[in-house]
């Protein structure tokens, strides 16, 4: 369904941007029908960037991005992108950024009608809205002629959900979706996810938080600096994590069972890299450990890589 194939993303910066960030290097993976994809990194390793390339709110600089098979950068026509966006639509971290606080929440409804089904009638209407709110477990009687202020960050997130599945969409780009969330709420819009999941929604799933990453995802990739450091299947990456920045990333989850004076103070691995006679540092393929788990070079960002094995193949 949707397949990156080695993406990058430089923003120009500078004076006439001459000069440029790399926000993302050289990143392919793919998100099927019915799969959870989780895209995990620290601040600033370039999550959000793929998750606006992929809605198309952002350009790619090199690669490709494909919607079954059709590249996404030639949907140039104002007509092509709304199809697209028929299919793929995302909801962000903030719910109340997505809302007007001057008009009712459900008016986000409305606003799919007119834009995309202007020939459906209101009873027509009414009933498809009502499924898609049974679908995200929203009572609507709680939340029509609501304003934004009248409801929880829970009740927006779901909403918007709704809004998306109004538009029979097949891929949800969900970028940090439940980070505002108290404790209960969460929980409601992660089984929405997995909700979805079962209807063959295809989900990319972008946080920063590897325990959520670990409960709603059957793929999970590791991103550094822009670049994917490991990915695979989840129970084999949380299980049996072969890059020493996930490893890291692992070691320093909270657990309910410790209290911070007990966790290491680095858990840095300063092993030299086993791959890179096998993996050029530079190169943008990962290297297969095993069919659903791959690995990238230990060096980080653009050191030289420290192999044990002499110079790269
Ligand atoms: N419009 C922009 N212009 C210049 N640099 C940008 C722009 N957007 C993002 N960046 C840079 O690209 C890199 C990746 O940013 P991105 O927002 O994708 O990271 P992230 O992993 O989503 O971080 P966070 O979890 O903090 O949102 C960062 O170095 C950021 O400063």
């Amino acid at each position: 369904m949707l397949v990156l194939d080695s993406v990058s993303k430089v923003f120009p910066t500078g004076a006439f941007g001459r000069s440029g960030v790399t926000a993302v290097r050289d990143v392919s993976f793919a998100v099927r029908p019915g799969e959870v994809v989780s895209l995990i990194g620290e601040s600033g390793s370039g999550k959000s960037t793929i998750g606006r390339m992929v809605l198309r709110l952002s350009s790619v600089t090199s690669g490709r991005i494909t919607f079954d098979g059709a590249d996404i950068a030639g949907l140039t026509r104002s007509r092509q992108l709304k199809e697209y966006h028929r299919r793929v639509q995302g909801v962000f971290q903030d719910p109340f950024s997505s809302y007007n606080p001057i008009f009712p929440a459900d008016r986000v409804l409305d606003v799919v009608r007119r834009g995309f089904f202007p020939d459906v009638g209101a009873a027509a209407w009414r009933e498809r809205v009502d499924e898609a709110l049974e679908v995200v477990r929203l009572d609507p009687g709680q939340v029509r002629g609501r304003y934004p202020h009248q409801l929880s960050g829970g009740q927006l997130q779901r909403l918007l959900v709704a809004r998306a599945l109004l538009l029979d969409i097949r891929l949800l780009v969900a970028d940090e979706i439940i980070s505002m969330l108290d404790a209960s709420t969460r929980i409601d819009v992660l089984n929405l996810l997995a909700d979805l999941r079962a209807r063959g929604l295809g989900v990319l799933f972008v946080t920063h938080d590897l325990a959520l990453g670990n409960y709603v995802s059957d793929t999970t990739v590791i991103l550094r600096r822009g670049r994917v450091v490991e990915m695979g299947a989840t129970a084999t990456v949380y299980a049996d994590p072969a890059h020493p920045y996930t490893r890291r990333l692992l070691a320093s989850v909270p657990r309910l069972d410790q209290r911070w004076a007990d966790l290491p103070l680095d858990a840095a691995d300063t092993r030299p890299c086993p791959y890179h006679a096998r993996h050029p540092h530079g190169g943008p393929a990962l290297l297969a450990l095993a069919e659903d788990h791959h690995v990238g070079c230990f060096a980080e960002g653009d050191a030289p890589c420290q192999g044990a094995d002499g110079p790269p193949a």
